[in-house]
């Protein structure tokens, strides 16, 4: 198509934070680029989800923090503001407006098209009653969460999680149903706000960690309250009149709360895009090579959630910033490194995707858990050590309680997968990222030396329990 028969070289669909680093990356090139956004600029992320739910969590971990300090803990005698803590959060939501976003858009050189974008056809998008022409789209429209066809759950006006991190209340009772990343991350902010919460999962917490994780959050959610129930299959939800809403349990167990959340699940949010238009089908998600690119078509994109790969904002970022340039790359003719950790590759999706659960405990981990590279055939040998025998984490808060592995992958010799769960671990996880993303054979491993007394020593612990290599 001729350049100047174009609306622009790039229109993207959605300006969460993937799109908006779609468009930032092609921009930065010199591409002529538009988002088209249908709610807020800045999406999910910051608005309902990353920014307000981490804010929602922080003050009842700082409060512990101190509380489990001997000498500290004589200076934090109350419980949380919850008034405060919701104003936190709200300041961290800019009250849900947009004109902060929007501004940096403006300041990049990015075009925004309010309203709902579709395609209509190769190469155009139709926004309203307005049909635009680019010579590339990038879908990044995230995604939506998935409600259980369980009876009477939809007419009992359950909360989402939009609800859950726009909350102007804390409600007395909570039910939270969903045991995954959301559920339990949820479930730990509105029970350090004051709720009596109900988590009920239908397996263990956090069943795609670990097997470890689960145990170490559940305890420890039991210990703030929270009222954990493994196993429990909803058979049915029933608001009442008076408000309060009855849960019944596949077992015949009933909980009553005043509001319950629904946590099961996102999928990518691509039902009514008009893929149809191009000759897709708008199944689970949309198949994408590795720089996003839509297979069959040299001029469609899908990132982020959307396409299903990770559902994580740093990790639709980083395809973002794969796919932002390789658009500009194919749209200017010149080489796109497509390839293994080529520039324009996401290969980290398939094996160091990093991830945070920000409950007390933290969960830190990245890379495939030991069953996981055992099922793609990987020869690895896992060690585990317990995080509350490391002097740093003993100095950090007085019995601290936590576990670390490490796989190895035994024919190459580098770690595959680690698995932190402890308080403020998540900032160790970095350090295993760098060391599967960088192949870093477990020989050399031993020169990277944590400094002492830091939580970081449990690298040294782990290189210990896997027993230090025989010279060659
Ligand atoms: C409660 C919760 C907490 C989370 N916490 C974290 C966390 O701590 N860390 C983390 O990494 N991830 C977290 N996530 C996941 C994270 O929110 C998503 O991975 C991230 O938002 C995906 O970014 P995205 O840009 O792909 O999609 P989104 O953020 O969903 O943005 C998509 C945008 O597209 C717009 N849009 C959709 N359809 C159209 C259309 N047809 N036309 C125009 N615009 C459209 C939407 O309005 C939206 O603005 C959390 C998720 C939830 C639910
Ligand atoms: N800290 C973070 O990075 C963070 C926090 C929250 C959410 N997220 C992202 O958002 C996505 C969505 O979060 P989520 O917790 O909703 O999804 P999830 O996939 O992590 O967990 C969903 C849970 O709901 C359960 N479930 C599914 N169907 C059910 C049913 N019919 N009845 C009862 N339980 C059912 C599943 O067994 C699972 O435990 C996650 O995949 C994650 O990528 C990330």
């Amino acid at each position: 198509m001729n350049a100047e028969a174009v609306d622009y070289d790039l229109i993207v669909i959605g300006a969460g934070p993937v799109g908006e680093n779609v468009a930032d990356y092609a921009a930065r090139r010199g591409i002529r680029v538009a988002v088209v956004e249908s709610e807020l600029v800045g999406g999910e992320c910051s608005y309902w989800a990353c920014m307000p739910s981490k804010a929602l969590l922080r003050s009842g971990h700082a409060l512990r923090a101190a509380q489990r300090v001997a000498g500290a803990d004589a200076a934090v005698t109350g419980s949380l503001d919850a008034a405060a803590v919701l104003t936190r959060r709200t300041a961290f939501t800019s009250d849900w407006t947009d004109a902060d976003q929007v501004a940096w858009l403006d300041s990049a050189g990015i075009d925004l098209i309010r309203g709902r974008g579709r395609l209509a056809g190769p190469r155009r998008i139709a926004v309203d009653d307005r049909v635009y022409a680019a010579r590339a789209v990038a879908i990044a429209t995230g995604s939506v969460p998935v409600l259980p066809p369980i009876p009477g759950l939809a007419e009992a006006a359950p909360w989402g999680t939009r609800e859950a991190t726009s909350a102007d209340h804390v409600p007395a009772r909570l039910a939270v149903i969903g045991g995954g990343v959301a559920g339990t991350e949820l479930a730990f902010a509105f029970a350090s706000l004051g709720s009596r919460v109900t988590l009920l999962s239908r397996g263990a917490l956090l069943d795609r960690e670990e097997p470890f994780v689960g145990e170490h959050v559940a305890t420890a959610a039991a210990a703030q309250g929270i009222d954990v129930r493994t196993g429990a299959v909803v058979a049915r939800a029933d608001r009442a009149g008076d408000g309060a809403v009855r849960i019944t349990l596949a077992d015949g167990g009933e909980v009553v709360t005043d509001e319950v959340l629904v946590a099961t699940g996102r999928r990518p949010n691509i039902g009514d895009l008009g893929l149809e238009t191009v000759g897709l089908a708008a199944t689970n998600a949309i198949d994408v090579d590795e720089t996003m690119l839509v297979p069959g078509t040299d001029w469609l994109y899908a990132v982020g959630d959307a396409n299903g790969r990770a559902l994580f904002t740093h990790q639709g970022k980083y395809q973002a910033r794969a796919a932002g340039e390789a658009i500009a790359a194919r749209l200017s003719g010149t080489p796109v490194e497509a390839g293994r950790w080529g520039a324009h590759a996401a290969t980290a999706d398939h094996v160091a995707v990093p991830h945070v659960v920000f409950t007390d405990p933290e969960v830190a981990s990245v890379g495939l858990t030991e069953a996981q590279a055992r099922e793609r055939g990987v020869d690895v040998r896992a060690v585990e050590y317990d995080l509350g025998w490391v002097a740093g984490a003993k100095l950090h808060a007085d019995g601290y309680a936590g576990r670390a592995k490490l796989v190895v992958d035994e024919t190459r010799r580098v770690v595959v997968c680690a698995t932190f769960v402890g308080q403020d671990v998540a900032e160790l996880l970095h350090s295993a990222t760098i060391a599967i993303v960088g192949e870093v054979p477990v020989e050399r491993l031993w020169h990277a030396v944590p400094a002492y007394p830091t939580i970081s020593e449990i690298w040294l612990r782990l290189l210990e329990s896997y027993g230090r290599p025989e010279p060659k």
